[in-house]
C-alpha cells in the first residue's frame, strides 16, 4: 500500500514509480523515477557551478576596466543583462511559463553578489592611467 511505503510526513521515495500524471497529455516525461530525475539534476547544478565560475573570472578580469564604484556597478549593464536573461528563458516559457521570472531573479541575487565581490577586487587594483 503507496501510504505504507510512503507514510504522510516522509520525503518522496526515490525508486517508487509515479503516483500522479499531467493532466495535459502534451507534457512529455523526463525520465521514470525521481532518483534519475535528481541525477540529472545534480549533473546540472554541477554544470551551472562550473559556468558560473568562469564567469566569475571574467567578471574579475572586468575591474580592470572600471575606474570607480559607479563603473563597478555599471548599472546600465546590470538592466541588459538582465533584459537578456528574461528574453532567453521566455524561449522556453511554453514548457515551463515561471521560468523568466526565475531566471530573472537569479540573475539579480547572483549580479548583486558578483557586483559586491567587484567592488572588494577593485581595491586590490591600482591606476595605470598617467
Ligand atoms: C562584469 C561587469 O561588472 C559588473 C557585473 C555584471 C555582471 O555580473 O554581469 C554586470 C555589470 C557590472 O555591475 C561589467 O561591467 O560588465
Amino acid at each position: 500500500m503507496t501510504s505504507l511505503q510512503n507514510p504522510a510526513g516522509a520525503e518522496p521515495g526515490v525508486t517508487n514509480p509515479p503516483v500522479r500524471r499531467f493532466k495535459d497529455p502534451a507534457v512529455q516525461p523526463v525520465a521514470a523515477t525521481l532518483g534519475e530525475l535528481r541525477e540529472r539534476i545534480d549533473t546540472l547544478d554541477a554544470q551551472i557551478v562550473q559556468l558560473l565560475a568562469q564567469r566569475a573570472l571574467c567578471v574579475r578580469d572586468a575591474t580592470r576596466f572600471k575606474r570607480d564604484a559607479f563603473q563597478v556597478r555599471a548599472p546600465e549593464r546590470q538592466a541588459e543583462v538582465f533584459r537578456r536573461v528574461r528574453q532567453l528563458a521566455e524561449q522556453h516559457a511554453d514548457a515551463f511559463p515561471g521560468l523568466p521570472d526565475i531566471v530573472e531573479a537569479s540573475y539579480r541575487t547572483l549580479v548583486a553578489g558578483f557586483v559586491a565581490a567587484e567592488g572588494q577586487l577593485f581595491e586590490q587594483t591600482e591606476s595605470i592611467e598617467t
